[in-house]
């Protein structure tokens, strides 16, 4: 028997790079987390303790900084396109990289009725994602870009029923025409690498990402909301599925979803009616409904989904 060295990757993880541009009185802010993961022929590391190829975490965080002023930081998916491309194409050993980052929002102070030029209140919503994916150099390179959000946070009080449901003898569950939704929504895009591939898409000027985010995210607010739902599985396939079917560049969307249980509360025992009132909004144990809706001439994923590598 031999050991051998497994898959392997190493950078830099959470690099709380904030970028604002001040050119004007009215200050903008983008404020990231970013993580590089480089790829390569990076064995001897791992075996003989030789760094000769080994570009220091340190540098990878360095050009990250450096990159949100040379090449700016407004939308994050080009933001990371950028940093792959680099790692990749300018580093020798490097051939592979995956660029995740998470974008924290801001929005201005109101003052006097005047949005304020500076002055900035966390957002509470969702946290926006991207994870960018390049592989191998010059004509044989691949380029995986996936936007997304997590933490979105949905309620709506009625137009949700489960019923009909398999049973068995440990079965509780009580069936019902009407109940709380409640979920903290995961979503993933994958965006059509082809057209990636397009001089459309390489610059943040060519396409409209910020269009597209507040695009998608709307779509599956409305469905959300409008859809009258016999489970969270099927919002999620009518969420997945409005946004495939507005947004041609998106190929594929995987979405994962707790069901945040709001038990109705028992009043019974004070003589009080508890007509789909008062409610036990519990945090745990949860159901989690993950799915994913994809084109079925959609191109092979390849590495867009390898998150982190798979490492633990
Ligand atoms: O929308 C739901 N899907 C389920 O699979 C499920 N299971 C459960 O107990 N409640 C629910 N709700």
């Amino acid at each position: 028997m031999a050991i051998v060295l497994g898959p392997h990757q190493y950078g830099k993880a959470e690099n709380r790079v904030v970028r604002i541009y001040r050119d004007s009185p009215r200050h903008e802010i983008h404020d990231v987390n970013v993580s590089t993961a480089l790829r390569g022929a990076f064995d001897p590391a791992h075996l003989v303790g030789d760094q000769s190829a080994v570009l220091p975490t340190d540098t990878q965080k360095q050009t990250a900084y450096a990159y949100a002023k040379e090449k700016g930081l407004t939308s994050i998916e080009p933001y990371g396109l950028e940093l792959a491309r680099h790692f990749v194409d300018d580093v020798e050993p490097v051939t592979g990289a995956r660029i995740e980052i998470e974008e924290y929002a801001w929005e201005r102070v109101v003052v006097d009725g005047t949005e304020h030029d500076f002055t900035f209140v966390r957002r509470g919503q969702e946290v926006r994602t991207a994870a960018v994916t390049v592989e191998g150099k010059g004509d044989a390179q691949r380029t995986w870009v996936v936007g997304g959000f997590k933490d979105l946070v949905l309620l709506k009080t009625t137009g949700s029923e489960f019923h009909d449901f398999l049973t068995d003898e440990y079965t509780l569950l009580e069936p019902t025409s009407d109940r709380i939704m409640a979920t903290s929504l995961e979503a993933k895009w994958r965006f059509d690498s082809a057209a990636l591939e397009s001089a459309a898409l390489e610059s943040s000027a060519g396409f409209d990402w910020e269009g597209v985010y507040a695009g998608v995210k709307q779509t599956m607010v409305e469905v959300f909301a409008t859809l009258h739902s016999l489970a969270l599985q099927q919002t999620l396939y009518e969420m997945g599925k409005a946004v495939l079917e507005r947004f041609p560049m998106i190929v594929e969307l995987r979405m994962s979803a707790p069901n945040k249980h709001h038990f109705l509360y028992d009043l019974a025992p004070f003589g009080l009616k508890n007509r789909n009132e008062v409610f036990n909004a519990d945090d745990r144990p949860y159901g989690l409904i993950q799915a994913s809706v994809l084109r079925d001439d959609a191109p092979a994923a390849g590495a867009a989904w390898d998150v982190a590598g798979g490492f633990a």
